[in-house]
């Protein structure tokens, strides 16, 4: 039978676009899940976004904005069941009060992914009726894993009682970069890897997609997946720009580059899935 979609979850991804070996969801999984060995014994990480032609993720800080179209947005629904986890940082969590579950109808519960926020002074503003708490409760998605500083740890912090309530997990790890004040992906993922957590799709935002895409992390990247929509969102908003890169000679070049690639239209959108070289 055909999968129905519930909510935004849009329509399921499409089965035959012009011909299987192109559909998106083909190229996302030859991109992907096909080669889902984690590498140097990390998880593997699926990188996946949506962008407008200026290269912004949303309007502004702090708030949502809906680039996706519903046939993109049913691919991203695709992938998050191909995964084990879904990454985020924890300023996505307060813009978008998010639900970190696929909603391609008639989804298992054990197809969902773990719903992983870094937040590592723990300022989420998590109610008992967030989303992301809700699903869980729910049975809709998994209960998240909030990854906390040990400093912002607190015995008696009522949103640690909700998250173990809905079946989640506060985890605390040291920050081991950044003076203190951030997580290397290496320890991280390595982390994230110890709770059988072998697929990871990193959906955002801007800070955790800039700091993946800088020349000394891209090897932890295994595929991207990205989505452009027709739009302009001008100047000022949430924008993915990775540092400069410079070669031996000191010449400016390409700061990230890929191989792999194919680009998909899906409805207005198009899609970009491929892999970046390191
Ligand atoms: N269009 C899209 O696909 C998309 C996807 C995700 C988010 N967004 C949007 O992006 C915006 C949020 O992005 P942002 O750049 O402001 O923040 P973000 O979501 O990247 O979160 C940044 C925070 O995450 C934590 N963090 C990230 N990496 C860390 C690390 N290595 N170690 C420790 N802590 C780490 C830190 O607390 C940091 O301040 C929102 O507007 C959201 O709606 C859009
Ligand atoms: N594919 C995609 N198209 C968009 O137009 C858009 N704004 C996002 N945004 C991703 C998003 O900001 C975070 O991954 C969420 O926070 C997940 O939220 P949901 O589970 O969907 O509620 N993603």
């Amino acid at each position: 039978m055909a999968p129905t979609t519930n909510d935004d979850a849009g329509p399921p991804p499409p089965k035959k676009a012009r011909s299987e070996n192109n559909s998106p969801a083909n190229a996302a999984d030859s991109s992907t899940t096909s080669s889902l060995e984690p590498s140097f014994g990390l998880p593997f990480i699926t990188l996946t976004y949506a962008t407008s032609l200026d290269s912004q993720l949303s309007l502004a800080p702090g708030t949502q904005t809906h680039l996706s179209g519903p046939l993109s947005k049913s691919l991203t629904h695709h992938l998050r069941t191909r995964h084990s986890g879904i990454l985020i940082g924890v300023s996505t969590a307060v813009a978008d009060d998010p639900g970190l579950n696929s909603r391609l109808a008639g989804t298992d519960l054990a197809k969902q992914p773990t719903p992983i926020v870094l937040d590592p002074t723990f300022r989420w503003n998590l109610r008992r009726n967030s989303r992301v708490l809700q699903t869980a409760r729910e049975g809709k998605g998994k209960a998240p894993m909030v990854v906390v500083g040990s400093d912002a740890y607190k015995i008696g912090d009522p949103r640690i009682q909700w998250v173990v309530e809905a079946g989640g997990q506060v985890v605390v790890l040291d920050l081991d970069a950044d003076d203190g004040k951030r997580w290397s992906w290496e320890y991280l993922l390595r982390s994230l890897k110890s709770y059988e957590l072998d697929s990871i799709m990193i959906e955002g935002g801007g800070e955790v997609i800039n700091s993946l895409l800088k020349e000394e992390n891209q090897k932890y990247v295994g595929a991207m997946i990205v989505t452009v929509a027709p739009t302009y969102l001008g100047k000022g908003g949430v924008r993915v720009c990775p540092d400069r890169r410079e070669d031996e000679e000191g010449k400016v070049v390409s700061a990230v580059s890929f191989s792999d690639v194919q680009w998909l239209p899906l409805g207005r959108d198009v899609v970009m899935a491929a892999k970046v070289d390191w």
